[in-house]
């Protein structure tokens, strides 16, 4: 099989894929084995700490940089090595943007669509990035919100099937913010596929069909949103009666409790993992509730929740401490 069939058959539905992906700059080491697959018409959000490696496993997926080991492909294409091949089909914003500050919001736009073939008109380049009022402003009188914006629509002005976006919604407020989600979803909505950085879980949490959580160099979580907060399990909290000392708790589904102070008061919090996600945080409460009446105490502020994204942060980071 040559090169080019082998690369065509893995596109088919696989839009972007690394496999055991490894970073060196010079002795340090920022990406350490990172696979992933992200199918065609998703978006796959890659969320992590400061420093995981996030931008620079998306360099590596933008043809920036060759991997120091591992195999990368976009659209079933090396990023790297064919890259004038690839780049009309894959669009990019960047961090930090590259606009000639001097030129006006029009200008810009126009100079990117002299770049691509099937170009957005300007009108609709406007309306996309909200600038419709501000076409004759100079970029650099933009706010940082409309400036993200822009890059926003730039990378997307030549209709690209893939996307990859780095931090897209850093600096603007919430409005801007829940317009570009929308905008987002609607690329996504149109078959476009979406490989996004992001700090915001929120972001994450509205636009991912799966998702990534990074650290050090590595993917320490990976799944859908349900898959992701189901495996971390469910929450069921109360404040600790005064009269019942620490160990007279029960044990529940074989878990001990652990107890935090909430605003002076002790809290007490099962983490109930594992079992039937659709039942098992009832199936916890029946003992409980047995133990309570056994000893005639109230469950106060009772309270059952799912994990959330922000709760595998978390665990994702201390669990490295
Ligand atoms: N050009 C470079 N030379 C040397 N080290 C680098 C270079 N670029 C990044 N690094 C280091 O590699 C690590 C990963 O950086 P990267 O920018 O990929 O992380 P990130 O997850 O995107 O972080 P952030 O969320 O802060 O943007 C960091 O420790 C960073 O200091």
């Amino acid at each position: 099989m040559t090169t080019d069939v082998r690369e065509t058959a893995v596109a088919l539905d696989v839009a972007i894929a690394a496999t055991e992906l490894r970073q060196r700059y010079g002795e340090f080491e920022a990406v350490r084995g990172v696979s992933l697959t992200v199918r065609r018409g998703e978006l796959f959000a890659l969320l992590g700490t400061n420093g995981a490696g996030k931008t620079t496993t998306m360099e590596v997926l933008e043809g920036y940089r060759p991997a120091t080991s591992g195999t990368v492909q976009v659209l079933g294409i090396d990023p790297y090595r064919r890259r004038r091949a690839l780049s009309p089909r894959v669009g990019i914003m960047l961090q930090e943007n590259g606009f000639l500050s001097d030129l006006t919001v029009a200008e810009t736009i126009g100079l990117w669509r002299d770049l691509h073939a099937n170009a957005r008109s300007l009108d609709e380049s406007l309306e996309l990035a909200g600038l419709a009022d501000k076409a004759r402003v100079r970029v650099r009188q933009l706010s940082g919100g409309q400036k993200r914006r822009l890059d926003l629509v730039l990378s997307i002005i030549g209709r690209p099937e893939v996307v990859f976006l780095d931090e897209p919604t850093t600096g603007m407020d919430p409005e801007a913010r829940r317009t570009t989600w929308g905008l987002i979803r609607d690329l996504v909505t149109d078959g476009t596929t979406i490989l996004l950085t992001t700090h915001y879980l929120e972001e994450a949490e509205h636009l991912a069909s799966r998702l990534a959580v990074m650290h050090e160099g590595e993917i320490r979580v990976e799944g859908t949103l349900e898959e992701v907060v189901g495996r971390h399990g469910d929450r069921v909290s109360f404040r600790l009666p005064p009269e019942i000392p620490l160990d007279a708790l029960p044990l529940i589904g074989g878990h001990t409790p652990g107890v935090a102070l909430a605003g002076g008061t002790p809290v007490v919090t099962y983490t109930i993992a594992g079992g039937d996600q659709a039942t098992r945080a009832h199936e916890a409460l029946v003992p409980l509730f047995a133990w309570a009446a056994e000893r005639g105490v109230a469950l106060e502020r009772l309270a059952v929740r799912t994990a959330s994204l922000e709760d595998v942060f978390h665990s994702v980071v201390k669990e490295s401490a």
